[in-house]
C-alpha cells in the first residue's frame, strides 16, 4: 500500500482523504498543517493531525505528500520546500507562474533525489492534456477553454487571502454569446474579458474597509484584472445558506479542418460537470500520486507535469488487463 501524507487541510485535503478511502492501493497515513493540530478535525478516525514543524520526522515514512494549500501564497513555498524532504505533488493553477513554479520545484526534488509532480487537476490538469492532445491531432484549427458558472477555489482562496476577508466564493461565469460563437463552428477570436465575467461575494471582518476588498479583487493580476468583476458583500448567514455549494465544469473545445482543400471540419470537446470541485481535484491528484510512485521506482526524479506521465501509470489495472479492456 503506498502512503499518502496530506499537507493543509482544506477543502483540497477534505478531498484527498475520499479519494484516498477509494483507492485500493492506498492509505492515509498523516495530515499535517500549519495551525494548532488540535483545532483541526479530519474525517478519517486513526489518522494523526500534526503540525508542520513535526515533518522531518515523518519523511521516511510517506511515500507521497500531497500538498493542498492554496496556490495565491501557499504552494509556491510549501511545494519547493518539502519537494526536498517528500515526494510531492499539487494543484498550483497560477497559469502565468507555472514555468517559475516548475524550476523552482525541479531544482528542490533533483536535488534530494526525489519526485515531484506539480499543476495536477482539471485545469491546469485534465484540461491541459486535451488542448494538448487536440491541438496535435488538428494542426490547423483555433481551441477554447470555458468554465462554469461554478466555483473556482483558487479564485475563491485568492480572495479570501484579502485583509479583511472573513470568507469568499468566486463564481467565473461563461458568456453566453461567446459560447454561442464558438458552438457554431465560425472559430471567433475572444478575448479574455469577451469569455468569463467573475462573481465574488465576500463576507467582510467587523469593520473591514469594503472600498479596499472590492478594489484589491478587482486589480488583482492573474486572477481578475483581465476580468468584468461584481463583488457582492453580505452577510456570513446569508453566505453558509447560499453559497456553501462548490460545483464546477467546463469544456475544451478544437475546431479544425483537414483535406488538401481543407474542406472537412472536425470538433473536439471535452466536458466536465463537477458536483464537488475539490472531491474530483483530488481524485485526479491521487491517480497522478500513483503514477508519480510508478515513475519514481524507474529511476524518474525532477519536476513532471500531466504531460510527462503515461496514461497507464495512473490505473490500478495490469497493462495486460488496460490493453484488452480499455483499447
Ligand atoms: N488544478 C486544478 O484544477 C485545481 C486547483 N485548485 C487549487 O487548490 C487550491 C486550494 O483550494 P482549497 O482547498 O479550496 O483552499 P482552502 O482555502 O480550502 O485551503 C487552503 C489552505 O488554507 C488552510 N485552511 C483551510 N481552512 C482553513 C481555516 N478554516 N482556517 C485557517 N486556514 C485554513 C489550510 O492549510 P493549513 O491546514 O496548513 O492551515 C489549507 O490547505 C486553490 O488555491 C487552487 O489553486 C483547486 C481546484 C482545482
Ligand atoms: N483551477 C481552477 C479549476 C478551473 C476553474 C477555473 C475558473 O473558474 O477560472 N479555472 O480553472 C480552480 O481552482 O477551481
Amino acid at each position: 500500500m503506498a502512503k499518502i501524507a496530506i499537507l493543509g487541510y482544506g477543502n483540497l485535503g477534505r478531498g484527498v482523504e475520499c479519494a484516498v478511502k477509494q483507492a485500493p492501493d492506498m492509505e492515509l497515513v498523516a495530515v499535517f498543517t500549519r495551525r494548532d493540530p488540535l483545532t483541526v478535525k479530519i474525517q478519517t478516525a486513526g489518522v494523526p493531525v500534526l503540525n508542520v514543524s513535526e515533518m522531518e520526522a515523518w519523511k521516511d515514512k510517506v511515500d507521497v505528500l500531497i500538498i493542498c494549500g492554496g496556490s495565491a501564497t501557499d504552494l509556491p513555498v510549501l511545494t519547493p520546500k518539502y519537494a526536498s524532504m517528500f515526494n510531492v505533488i499539487d494543484s498550483f493553477d497560477t497559469h502565468a507562474k507555472i514555468p517559475q513554479h516548475f524550476a523552482a520545484v525541479d531544482a528542490a526534488a533533483k536535488g534530494a533525489n526525489k519526485i515531484a509532480m506539480i499543476s495536477v487537476g482539471w485545469d491546469p490538469g485534465m484540461f491541459s492534456l486535451n488542448r494538448v492532445y487536440a491541438q496535435s491531432i488538428l494542426p490547423e484549427g483555433k481551441d477554447y477553454t470555458f468554465w462554469g458558472k461554478g466555483v473556482s477555489q483558487g479564485h475563491s482562496d485568492a480572495v479570501r487571502r484579502i485583509k479583511g476577508v472573513k470568507n469568499a466564493k468566486q463564481y467565473t461565469c461563461p458568456v453566453e454569446s461567446a459560447l454561442e460563437a464558438v458552438r457554431s463552428g465560425s472559430m471567433p477570436e475572444l478575448t479574455t474579458r469577451q469569455k468569463h465575467t467573475r462573481l465574488v461575494y465576500v463576507v467582510a471582518e467587523e469593520g473591514a474597509d469594503k472600498a479596499y476588498i472590492e478594489n484589491a479583487i478587482k486589480t488583482m493580476p492573474n486572477y481578475f484584472d483581465e476580468y468584468d468583476t461584481t463583488v457582492n458583500f453580505i452577510s456570513e448567514e446569508e453566505f453558509n445558506k447560499n453559497h456553501s455549494g462548490l460545483a464546477h465544469g467546463g469544456f475544451v473545445i478544437r475546431t479544425g479542418k483537414t483535406g488538401m482543400n481543407k474542406e472537412h471540419t472536425h470538433v473536439i470537446e471535452y466536458s466536465l460537470k463537477l458536483d464537488s470541485n475539490p472531491e474530483f481535484t483530488t481524485s485526479v491528484l491521487v491517480a497522478y500520486a500513483r503514477a508519480a510512485l510508478r515513475m519514481k521506482a524507474n529511476g524518474q526524479t525532477g519536476c513532471k507535469t500531466v504531460l510527462d506521465v503515461p496514461p497507464a501509470y495512473l490505473s490500478t489495472l495490469s497493462d495486460e488487463d488496460l490493453r484488452a479492456h480499455c483499447l
